[in-house]
């Protein structure tokens, strides 16, 4: 099969990594997940650089592990490209050289291997500074060169961990749209760990979610900001995530309700049975400072937890006294009129039709 196929379970003292990921030829996969999941020992197992307890990593059919056999292609002979943090630059050799090393050890001649580093260089925008030290170029321009370097060989297999991490808010937003666009055009198989879901949005086509070791979702980009399975996912998207039971409303009335432990139940749209999630979005919680008059359904009393700034908006996190907290979006006004301080009683109203239900497991 073409492309990466991977099975890798690596065993530390305190920590487990058991995962199988599979890239396509020219698929973009991101790997996102919170401190400490088993990301950079992912990219580090598909590298060689970390001992593989158990697993099989094949390239484009060929097997670079494989325990079974005995198999362990050493890193520097896997043909595959690196973007690592602390897998700098070669500091004693110019942006060039330091592009045409990887050629050179692929067995391209010199004079072949000078002219596909400059036309790299020319690429990713830095033609004037091929006779540059990295001494003496910016965050930006060194990543760039590293990615350059990385590319210059046509690798079956890229991996990249979290390559825009260094770099300032400006300089990300550029680098992140010039990366976007040399990924568009890699042949090969292309995977990049990164903590930004904006990074993970942009530049791939997949991701795959690693929580403590394991593979807890995987989906486009799209899929799992819309109904994200893990609390993890949910916060990474800014979205309000409930474990419940559903079920339908008795013949002839429309809806559901979903009941969520000791917390009231919820009122959701459309038919559902058995364990569901229930999503949504922080402005489809309105707040009040009284219970809300009326009979609206979906209300829960708790207490203002926290208050922090999200672009123009205000995210209120609003605990319950039986239940789930949830995460409410108001505008600075309404902050304000509320008197919403940590501790303030709160009445939370969500509306049925702004709920997203699916399936559980
Ligand atoms: N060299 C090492 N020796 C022993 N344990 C390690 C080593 N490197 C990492 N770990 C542990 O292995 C687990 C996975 O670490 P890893 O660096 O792969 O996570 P990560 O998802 O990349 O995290 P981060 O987002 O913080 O970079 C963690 O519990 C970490 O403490």
């Amino acid at each position: 099969m073409s492309g990466l196929t991977a099975r890798v379970r690596v065993v530390r003292d305190h920590f487990t990594l058991d995962v199988a990921v599979d890239v396509a030829p020219g698929e973009v996969v991101a790997v996102v997940g919170p401190n400490g999941a088993g990301k950079s020992t992912l990219l580090r197992a598909l590298a060689g650089l970390e001992p593989v307890g158990a697993g099989r990593v094949v390239v484009d059919g060929v097997p670079l592990t494989d325990t079974d056999q005995g198999i362990a292609v050493p890193p520097h002979h896997r043909r595959i490209g690196v973007v690592f943090q602390d897998y700098l630059l070669f500091p004693h050799l110019t942006a060039a050289a330091n592009v045409a090393f990887g050629l050179r050890a692929g067995g391209v001649g010199r004079a072949e291997a000078t002219r596909r580093a400059q036309n790299w260089l020319d690429r990713v925008g830095l033609a004037d500074l091929a006779a540059v030290r990295p001494g003496r170029l910016s965050g930006g321009q060194a990543q760039r060169v590293a990615l350059a370097r990385a590319l210059a060989p046509d690798p079956r297999l890229l991996l990249l961990d979290e390559p825009l991490a260094a770099l300032d808010a400006r300089t990300r937003l550029q680098v992140r749209g010039e990366l976007r666009r040399h990924l568009r055009d890699v042949a090969g198989a292309t995977l990049v760990v990164t903590h930004d879901p904006v990074d993970a949005a942009v530049l791939a086509d997949r991701l795959v979610v690693i929580e403590d070791g394991a593979v807890v979702q995987t989906g486009t980009p799209g899929e799992v900001a819309r109904r994200p399975r893990t609390e993890y996912v949910a916060r990474l998207v800014g979205l309000n995530l409930l474990a419940g039971t559903a079920e339908p409303a008795p013949e002839g009335r429309s809806g559901s309700r979903v009941r969520l432990g000791t917390a009231a139940p919820v009122v959701v749209p459309g038919r559902h049975a058995g364990p569901v999630y229930v999503s949504f979005r922080p402005a489809a919680v309105a707040l009040y400072a009284e219970p809300p008059g009326g009979s609206p359904r979906n209300v829960w009393a708790g207490e203002v937890v926290g208050l922090e700034p999200a672009g123009e908006a205000v995210r209120v996190e609003v605990g319950t006294a039986q239940g789930p907290s949830v995460v409410a979006e108001v505008t600075p006004e309404a902050a304000a009129d509320l008197d919403l301080v940590p501790g303030a009683p709160v009445w939370a109203v969500v509306k049925a039709s702004e709920i997203e239900v699916y399936a559980r497991g």
